[in-house]
C-alpha cells in the first residue's frame, strides 16, 4: 500500500474514546504538521499537555466543550454530519497550554497541530468566522470554509480549511504544489488531507507526484482515508454521484500558502 495513503486505524483508548487516526513526526515523514481525529461517545473526554506545539480542535461532526483550563467554550460545532455542508467550530490553543476535549453529543473532532514557541491566546473561531469561499469554473467549481487561512494571524503557522467537490468534479486543480520555501515565489507547506465522501461508499482518485516524478503516486481514496502530502503537486478527481469532503492541514516555516501551477496544466485557467 502507498506510504501516504492511512486507513483508519480506529484505537480505544478507553471507554467511549476512539483515535481513528493519528499523524506524527516520528510514523510519517512530516515535520511541521501533526494529526488526530478522535471519536467520542456522549460524556467520554480526551486531554493533552501540548508542549511546544499549537492546536486547532475542529469540531467535525457532533457538539463538544473545550477547555484550556482558563477558557471554557461550551457545545460548540453545527452539524451531524460534514455533508450538510456549513461551517463548524473550531477553537485554537496555543503551544505549552492542556486541555480537554469533553463530548456533548456523539463527536468526531480533528486535532491539527504544528510546532510552535510563541503563546498566543486561546481563541474560538466560530462557524460565522469561517470564510466560505467558491473557487473555480465548470468542472473545478468547489467550495472552501477559511477555518484558518494566512490572513488570519491567529495561529503561528497553521493553516486549516474544509474543501466541498461536488460529482464529477477536480479541487486542488490544475494541479498545484507548494515545497519550495522560495517566497514570494512558492511557500513550503506540509499538507494533510482528511477525506470524507457522500453516500459513504464512494471514493475520490488523489495524485501527488513531483516534476522529476520520484514521487508519482495515484491513491483510490476510501471514507475516512486520509492522504499525507509531503511535497508535490495534489489534484483529486471525484466520481459522478458523489460529493467529496476534506479538511486540510498545512504548516511550515512560514505562514503563508503561495503555490505554484504545474505549468503543463495552468493553461486550462486561461481555456
Ligand atoms: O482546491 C483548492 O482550491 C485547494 C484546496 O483543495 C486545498 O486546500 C489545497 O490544495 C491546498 O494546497
Amino acid at each position: 500500500m502507498s506510504k501516504l495513503l492511512r486507513k483508519p486505524e480506529n484505537t480505544e483508548l478507553k471507554d467511549g474514546l476512539k483515535l481513528v487516526h493519528d499523524v506524527t513526526s516520528e510514523n510519517s515523514s512530516l515535520e511541521y504538521v501533526n494529526f488526530k481525529m478522535i471519536d467520542l461517545a456522549p460524556g467520554a473526554t480526551y486531554s493533552e499537555v501540548l508542549g511546544k506545539l499549537e492546536c486547532c480542535i475542529v469540531a467535525v461532526t457532533g457538539k463538544i466543550n473545550v477547555t484550556d483550563q482558563e477558557v471554557v467554550f461550551d457545545n460548540i460545532g453545527t452539524r451531524e454530519s460534514v455533508f450538510e455542508k456549513v461551517p463548524t467550530d473550531s477553537v485554537y490553543v496555543s503551544n505549552d497550554r492542556t486541555f480537554e476535549v469533553k463530548a456533548v453529543s456523539q463527536a468526531r473532532v480533528a486535532l491539527c497541530y504544528s510546532p510552535s514557541e510563541k503563546q498566543l491566546p486561546t481563541k474560538l473561531i466560530s462557524a460565522s468566522d469561517n470564510g466560505v469561499e467558491h473557487r473555480g469554473t465548470g468542472n473545478n467549481k468547489r467550495m472552501v470554509h477559511n477555518i484558518l487561512p494566512d490572513s488570519d494571524p491567529s495561529a503561528n503557522s497553521l493553516l486549516v480549511v474544509e474543501v466541498f467537490t461536488e460529482s464529477g468534479n477536480w479541487s486542488s486543480y490544475p494541479p498545484h504544489k507548494h515545497d519550495q520555501d522560495n517566497l514570494p515565489e512558492e511557500s513550503f507547506l506540509e499538507e494533510t488531507y482528511y477525506h470524507e465522501m457522500n453516500p459513504s461508499q464512494g471514493f475520490v482518485f488523489q495524485r501527488v507526484y513531483t516534476d522529476d516524478r520520484s514521487l508519482d503516486e495515484t491513491m483510490t481514496v476510501e471514507n475516512g482515508n486520509m492522504v499525507i502530502v509531503p511535497v508535490g503537486y495534489h489534484p483529486v478527481g471525484v466520481p459522478e454521484g458523489y460529493t467529496s469532503y476534506y479538511l486540510n492541514v498545512m504548516a511550515g516555516p512560514t505562514r503563508v500558502w503561495k503555490f505554484h501551477n504545474d505549468p503543463d496544466h495552468e493553461w486550462i485557467l486561461k481555456g
